[in-house]
């Protein structure tokens, strides 16, 4: 039966991302500042959140954070949304906007397919998807976050000549992403004929692509919503 609150079907949870039990002192800051930079569990104007923002970037699975922290630290003056539905890399993300003292992230502890449901038409600026679950066994890929109906939902709350960009270090994860996102007349690359494994220089390194896990090289695929 379809969930009407999760009309994207129920979330999966991808090998080791499994919660592990939440330290004390993490669950005390989760349960003081979450609340606070918490997005509505409802349709929300990013502008309600951070009115004197210049843009909002949303970074969907940002697992600890580090990366969606690091952006928000270079650029206060933007709104940056993050979804993570592990409540290990909530807390962790937690701990670094009171550690850096950052007052422009709000975050959902859920399915970022929710938030871009919520969003209205074309408000989101920028957007992040790192390193997502690779699902790379066949019979798993209808479980990877980019699918033609999200590719859809992206198309709706991404401004025109909004930046979208998909790391994976799984060959076939960026192959399968490319042939989907430029499926769509929404995106084009932002760049043709450029090497796609050299680091962005706005690049921050994060702890999935740290491991290794892939099978290549990091990929950075770098769209622009048209
Ligand atoms: C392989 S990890 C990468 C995490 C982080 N971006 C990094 O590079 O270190 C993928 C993350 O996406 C999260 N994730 C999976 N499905 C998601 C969804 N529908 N919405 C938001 N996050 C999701 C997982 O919980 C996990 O933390």
């Amino acid at each position: 039966m379809t969930n009407p609150q999760q009309p994207h079907g129920p979330l999966r949870s991808f090998g080791r991302l499994k919660s592990r039990p939440v330290k004390p002192r993490q669950q005390a800051l989760l349960d003081s500042l979450l609340p606070t930079i918490a997005v509505p569990h409802e349709a929300f104007q990013p502008r309600d959140l951070m009115p004197d923002a210049k843009e909002t970037w949303l970074e969907i699975g940002f697992g600890g954070g580090e990366h969606m922290a690091a952006q928000a630290g270079r650029r206060p003056d933007v709104l940056v949304i993050g979804a993570e539905p592990f409540v290990n890399g909530v807390a962790s993300a937690v701990r670094h906007v009171e550690e850096q003292a950052l007052s422009n992230v709000r975050i959902h502890e859920g399915d970022a397919r929710d938030v871009v449901g919520w969003l209205p038409d074309a408000s989101i600026d920028r957007l992040f998807v790192m390193f997502p679950d690779p699902w790379h066994k066949a019979r798993h890929n209808k479980r990877r976050i980019i699918q033609p109906e999200f590719v859809a939902d992206l198309a709706r709350v991404l401004k025109p000549g909004a930046a979208f960009r998909f790391a994976t270090d799984w060959a076939d994860y960026a192959e399968w992403t490319i042939e989907r996102m430029l499926a769509s007349p929404a995106f084009r690359f932002a760049e043709d004929g450029i090497d796609r494994q050299a680091i962005p220089a706005d690049h921050v390194t994060t702890r999935y692509e740290e491991k290794k896990l892939g099978d290549c090289a990091p990929v950075f695929l770098d769209f622009v919503r048209a």
